[in-house]
Formats: C-alpha cells, sequence, structure tokens
C-alpha cells in the first residue's frame, strides 16, 4: 500500500497527525540543556524525521531540556512549519519557568517557532505552595495561550479522572488532549481514564506504548502475547512495534513513540499501510489484560492503582 497518513479530529474540529513519531524525551532526556550536553544524534534523527512523507509530529517538552536540538533541526529542514506538528508540554512537578505563558515564550524562542501546535501541562501536580498557582490558574493560563494563537492547541498529560474534573469545572476550553502512559499492559494509567477521556471527546495519548517491547527478557518469548504479536508480525510482513502500535490507533488512542533507529521512525511514520481487524485488535487487548501491569512512569505515584491499571 502507498504511504498514508491518518489524523484525529479534536473536540474544536482541529485535526492532529494519528501518531507521534519522534518523542524527545525518554532515550534523549538530558538533566542539563548545556553545549556539552547538546545532542548532534537527536538532530540527525529528528531531521530524518522531516524527511519522510506527510505531517510530522514531535513531542517535545521543557523538562527533557532538548529544545536546543529541536531548534536546530527545524533551522535544518525544508519541510514547511505547517507540515510539522508541534506538541510541547509545561513542567509542573518541577519548576523549570515561572508559568505556562513565560514557559511557552521561552520555548518558541529556543525552538525558532511562532507557536506551537499542541501545549500540554505535564502532570497535575501543581501547588500554591510549589509553583505559585493552583491547577485551575494554570488551565487559564493555557487558555489564554490558546486565544492568543502561541498554543493551537491545548491539553493535559498524566490526568486521573479527578484532575481533569477539576479542569472541567472552570474550563471555557476543554482539554483536547490527556498524554498518558498506555500500552497492552497498562490499559489505564489510572482507574478509569481511558472510559472518562473517550465520554468526555478528550483524545488519550500513549506515551512508552512500546513498553512491553522495550522490557521483554528471552525468557517472555514465549508467552502467549508475545507469540501472538510475532505471529501478526509474520502475517501482515511488518515489525512487531508496527503491529503494537497500529493496536493503539485502534483502541482509539494516538501512539507517541521514539528511536535513534531511522528505519524505526520511518516505519512508525508508515504505520497506516496495513490494518489489523477487530478480532485481533481484540486478541492484543485480551493478552495485554492477561499480563500483570507494566508501568515504566510515574511510579511513586501511581504504583498504587496497579491493580486497576489493567482492567478496562
Ligand atoms: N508525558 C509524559 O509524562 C511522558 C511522555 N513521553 C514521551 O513519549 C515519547 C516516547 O516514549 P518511549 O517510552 O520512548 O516510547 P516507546 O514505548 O515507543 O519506546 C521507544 C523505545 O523503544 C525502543 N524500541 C523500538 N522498537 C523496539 C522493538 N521492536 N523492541 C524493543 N525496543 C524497541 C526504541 O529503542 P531504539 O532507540 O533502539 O529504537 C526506543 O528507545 C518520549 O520520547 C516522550 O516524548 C515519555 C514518557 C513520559
Amino acid at each position: 500500500m502507498p504511504f498514508n497518513q491518518q489524523f484525529i479530529t479534536l473536540n474544536n474540529g482541529n485535526k492532529i497527525p494519528a501518531i507521534a513519531i519522534i518523542g524527545t524525551g525518554t532515550r534523549w532526556y538530558k538533566e542539563e540543556e548545556t553545549d556539552a550536553t547538546f545532542s548532534n544524534s537527536l538532530v540527525e534523527q529528528i531531521v530524518y524525521a522531516l524527511k519522510l512523507p506527510g505531517i510530522i509530529h514531535i513531542d517535545a517538552a521543557e523538562i527533557y531540556r532538548t529544545y536546543p536540538e529541536v531548534g536546530k533541526a527545524l533551522s535544518l529542514t525544508e519541510k514547511p512549519r505547517n507540515e510539522i506538528f508541534l506538541t510541547d508540554k509545561y513542567s509542573t512537578q518541577i519548576k523549570v519557568s515561572e508559568s505556562p505563558a513565560v514557559g511557552l515564550d521561552i520555548a518558541l524562542k529556543k525552538m525558532g517557532t511562532d507557536y506551537v501546535d499542541l501545549y500540554l501541562l505535564h502532570s497535575p501536580f501543581v501547588s500554591k505552595e510549589t509553583n505559585g498557582f493552583t491547577l485551575e490558574e494554570a488551565w487559564k493560563d493555557m487558555e489564554q495561550l490558546y486565544r492568543s494563537g502561541k498554543a493551537k492547541n491545548i491539553g493535559v498529560s498524566n490526568f486521573a479522572m479527578k484532575d481533569l474534573e477539576r479542569i472541567l469545572k472552570v474550563a471555557e476550553i476543554r482539554p483536547q488532549v490527556n498524554q498518558i502512559e498506555f500500552s497492552p499492559f497498562l490499559q489505564n494509567q489510572t482507574p478509569g481514564i481511558y472510559k472518562f477521556c473517550q465520554e468526555n471527546d478528550i483524545l488519550l495519548e500513549a506515551y512508552s506504548p512500546l513498553g512491553p517491547l522495550q522490557k521483554r527478557t528471552t525468557k517472555d518469548e514465549s508467552l502467549p502475547f508475545f507469540e501472538y504479536v510475532k505471529e501478526l508480525s509474520e502475517k501482515y510482513i511488518k515489525s512487531e512495534a508496527q503491529i503494537t502500535l497500529r493496536w493503539v490507533t485502534r483502541r482509539g488512542v494516538l501512539p507517541v513513540t521514539t528511536s535513534s533507529k531511522p528505519q524505526r521512525i520511518s516505519d512508525a511514520q508508515n504505520l497506516f499501510s496495513f490494518d489489523l481487524t477487530d478480532e485481533e485488535v481484540n486478541q492484543i487487548t485480551e493478552l495485554g489484560l492477561e499480563h500483570e501491569p507494566l508501568r515504566l512512569y510515574w511510579n511513586k505515584v501511581y504504583d498504587k492503582y496497579n491493580y486497576a491499571a489493567q482492567k478496562v
């Protein structure tokens, strides 16, 4: 099948490319943003991604300290800005800048662009004591950024139902997105979040969608889940990562992936060149649910939900 890109319509009518192929956190994350820590390989990987066909969805964040690399790659590419979908996140849990408005201005300057396509509050862990403002006040700041056009869409990340309910009570502009950890082995980051977001027309994005593959050991290979993914990989002549990412999309969730290997980035952009049957999607869901939960991030705050995390 030739190259085929898919988009999802957000609750404000805007469209978003249905996969983010180049996350600039996790394996690219740095504690410091200095000349010495500048990653040429991340620049090369983003530049490579920007040569692929279609609109390229990049996932950035204040806390990753990778704005200089994103900025460099944007300055080198020939892809027009309207064929790049750039997500950024304001760091709430660790204070990097004064407020979402201040943080975004700094980010835009460092990345050399006038707007981001999506701006998220990185987590719900906001307090007057730590941040100088409440969660509700942070959301009001986000709404201002939306109105100003500096953020074309706004949303949240790692939010549980109770956090979203707080925002929805005061929101004049509803969050378009909630980016959470989601994989076959973690189908609810926090209790009921999958259903809640679907019912409230808030798009779920899945970070660490390849958790099961990232953490697979040799002894896991004979587990029914991995045997089944391998079988589908042979049937469709697609990588196991592509099978897993396609399952995420078929669950109505937007995968946020990354890789240091060009072929894997290209495979992710080419995700919609095949499809799984309904039965195969259900089978991956079921085999995933049988596996014990695998949570890679926010363990301190969310491990208490591990049992509930595997209930749909
Ligand atoms: N909002 C939040 O709190 C968070 C957001 N994120 C965002 O999500 C992005 C993606 O997260 P991440 O966990 O990396 O996503 P994935 O689950 O997609 O994992 C990507 C990693 O999996 C490896 N991989 C790819 N294919 C395979 C395979 N077949 N077998 C084994 N390993 C494989 C890649 O390694 P290789 O490089 O060798 O290809 C890469 O390092 C981050 O960069 C960040 O932007 C992440 C965490 C938290």
